[in-house]
């Protein structure tokens, strides 16, 4: 369990009068988690989560909460943020950030089908197209500029094989990066951590999409490229399952065409999310923050993805 701060129905029996929910009745800390601080709030206008954020600042925050604010009010299904009396959607708590949002209905899909990803690449190309009009900026905090400051950091603790891996995809992705095809991918807010942990479903019907707090300004192809790499592969290899894939990817085309400057990218775009989340775990695995109970994910689970979408070329986006 990672609740880095705990919070008590006493401590909060005034600071919520300040939001028109009425009295708190039950605060319950949630167990998953590795970034902020979640509970289950009843109070009597409901049920909510509230959440209260362990690394991201008060400047910061704006950016994520407005941002589900957005999508939530154009029918994208998201958290919607509850504002103060005040019209905030941030408040302070035990002297951090904290916020408190709609609860979404139903369970993580760990096991997902085909129709289950169908439902995640048809929402991701709403919240893609609904994200076009949001217009406060904030770049991809972990994209390339985090990998490049992130990279010296972890080699030390590589095997030479792993580091050799390391190296050489990130030249291959700044070379990636730096070319005419990205320069005409398309961009906008993602949400950049799209695993299944991050949506719900009620049975084969998506609830919404949450965690937003990886969210940035980067190219929709990168977002589609996360998603991917999570819900259409075979776990214990890596390998992508062509009829998920199709699934999720034929659903978000039908919704928003992938263009031809996107097919072209999709291979690299793929091994650039691997990259992304490979780098993020070693950074975790080998520079622990303090927290309670806190159990790193496994960064070699990424590096076999890289390595298997570097090998193997991905069914194409249509
Ligand atoms: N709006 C919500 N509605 C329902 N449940 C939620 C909501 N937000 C969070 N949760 C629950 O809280 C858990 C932890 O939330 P979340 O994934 O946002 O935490 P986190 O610390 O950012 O974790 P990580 O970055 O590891 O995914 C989720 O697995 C989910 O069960
Ligand atoms: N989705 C990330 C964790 C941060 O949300 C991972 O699996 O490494």
């Amino acid at each position: 369990m990672a609740v880095f701060t705990p919070v008590t129905l006493d401590d909060i029996g005034q600071w919520i009068q300040q939001f028109p929910l009425g009295k708190a009745l039950t605060i319950k800390g949630i167990a998953s988690g590795i970034e902020n601080s979640n509970f289950f709030l009843t109070t009597e206008r409901g049920e909510y989560v509230l959440t209260i954020f362990e690394n991201l600042s008060f400047e910061q925050l704006p950016f994520y909460l407005r941002l589900m604010d957005h999508l939530a009010a154009r029918g994208v299904l998201v958290p919607a943020p509850v504002a103060t009396n005040t019209g905030e959607l941030l408040a302070s708590l035990h002297g951090k950030p904290a916020a408190i949002v709609s609860k979404l209905e139903g369970r993580s899909q760990m096991d997902p089908q085909p129709v289950h990803c169908a439902a995640v690449g048809a929402m991701l190309a709403r919240m893609h197209l609904a994200g076009q009009d949001y217009p406060l900026q904030q770049p991809n905090l972990r994209g390339l500029a985090w990998w490049n400051e992130t990279t010296p950091q972890v080699l030390p603790y590589l095997s030479d094989e792993s580091a050799h891996l390391l190296r050489a995809e990130m030249h291959f992705q700044q070379a990636f990066a730096g070319c005419e095809t990205y320069r005409q991918l398309q961009q906008g807010p993602v949400h950049a951590d799209l695993f299944r942990n991050n949506v719900m479903f009620d049975g084969e019907r998506l609830t919404g999409f949450f965690d937003f707090y990886f969210a940035g300004c980067d190219t929709w192809l990168f977002d589609v490229a996360v998603t991917v790499n999570d819900w259409c592969i075979n776990l214990d290899t890596g390998v992508l399952d062509t009829p998920r894939v199709r699934a999720m990817l034929d659903a978000y085309h039908a919704v928003r065409p992938f263009t031809a400057a996107e097919q072209e990218a999709w291979q690299p775009m793929l091994r650039a999310a691997a990259l992304r989340f490979w780098l993020s775990r070693l950074y975790d695995f080998y520079q622990p923050r303090e927290a309670e109970m806190l159990t790193p994910h496994d960064p070699t689970h990424f590096e076999r993805i890289l390595r298997e979408r570097i090998a193997t070329p991905a069914p194409g986006l249509y």
